[in-house]
């Protein structure tokens, strides 16, 4: 990416699609955290556009398999139209969720956005769950569990639809890094719909590099890299705060690797950062760890190569 491209910071205050309540308060967590002043530390332009205003979260149980379908669809309007904003204005949008239900709103535009530019579009989906769960097997009606089923085309028409057409992306233009935790039903579809998934058993065996290269393979000059980074990618042991925490994930060099690599493709051209819950963290260390790992993807490097 140039020096000289501006960076638009968009907050999104919602748990909406979330299982535990907190993801609300990542927005500014990450503020507080200094986001703003690390990327413009690296030489960045960055406009703090606020937060999108959106309605409350009602707390309920799931109807027909989905909690809180209506206000998960309202907020990814809003996210979609926020991003789509910033992309037709040339700057890299970064949206502070949140939980990762706003993941459709926010792929929906930048998916809409290459189609426009005539770029091709590669999603880098770094979580600890493939977030492919469908009204008839989620274990929770939770929708930040079915993301990606969703722009795959594959859940309730007004998410599949967001952006007024379906599916919003192929599963080919999707990458998967850090996934240990996949739902019964769930395995059985991403296997029907090919994802291409860079598990834990995979980096262990492999390595993360490996799995990076592999990831990255085909990205090329006319490639938007858009990084959906859930907070939970991350192990437990370095990032309390999620609310979803699955033990073994990747450990701090490991997710330095990843940050690293993808900035060397020169590519990242959006990027989600979801899922931090100050609820559960300790004195915002998993903030602090998340704006360290952003400066990395953004082309920060301590060490001696250059
Ligand atoms: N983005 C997330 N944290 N997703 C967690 C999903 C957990 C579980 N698979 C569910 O569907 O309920
Ligand atoms: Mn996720």
């Amino acid at each position: 990416m140039s020096l000289s491209r501006s960076i638009a910071l968009i907050g999104a205050p919602t748990d909406i699609g979330a299982g535990h309540r907190g993801a609300s308060m990542g927005p500014e967590a990450l503020r507080v955290a200094g986001l703003a002043e690390a990327l413009r530390e690296r030489g960045l332009e960055v406009h703090d556009t606020g937060n999108l205003l959106g309605p409350y979260n009602p707390w309920l149980p799931p109807t027909d398999g989905y909690r809180h379908l209506a206000e998960v669809v309202d907020w990814n309007r809003r996210v979609m139209d926020a991003m789509g904003e910033q992309l037709k204005a040339g700057r890299l949008p970064i949206l502070l969720g949140g939980d990762h239900c706003l993941g459709v709103g926010s792929i929906t535009a930048v998916a809409r956005h290459c189609r426009e530019t005539g770029k091709k579009l590669r999603v880098l989906w770094l979580d600890a769950h493939a977030d492919f769960n469908t009204s008839q097997v989620t274990p929770s009606g939770n929708v930040h569990g079915m993301p990606v089923a969703c722009l795959c085309g594959l859940g309730p028409d007004a998410l599949v639809n967001l952006g007024g057409s379906s599916p919003a992306i192929q599963p080919s233009e999707i990458r998967q890094i850090g996934i240990r935790s996949v739902d019964q039903g769930e395995k059985r579809l991403v296997k029907e719909y090919g994802l291409d998934i860079y598990d834990m058993r995979f980096i262990d065996e492999f390595g993360m590099k490996r799995a990076m290269e592999k990831a990255l393979e085909g990205v090329d000059a006319d490639t938007h890299v858009h990084v959906s980074f859930d907070v939970d990618f991350l192990d437990p042991a370095i990032a309390p705060g999620v609310g979803t925490t699955v033990p073994g994930g990747p450990n701090y060099r490991e997710a330095q690797l990843v940050m690293e690599m993808i900035a060397d493709t020169g590519r990242l051209g959006s990027l989600d950062i979801v899922e931090l819950n100050p609820a559960f963290d300790d004195h915002n260390r998993t903030g602090l760890l998340a704006v360290d790992l952003v400066e990395s993807l953004f082309g920060k490097s301590t060490l001696m190569r250059d």
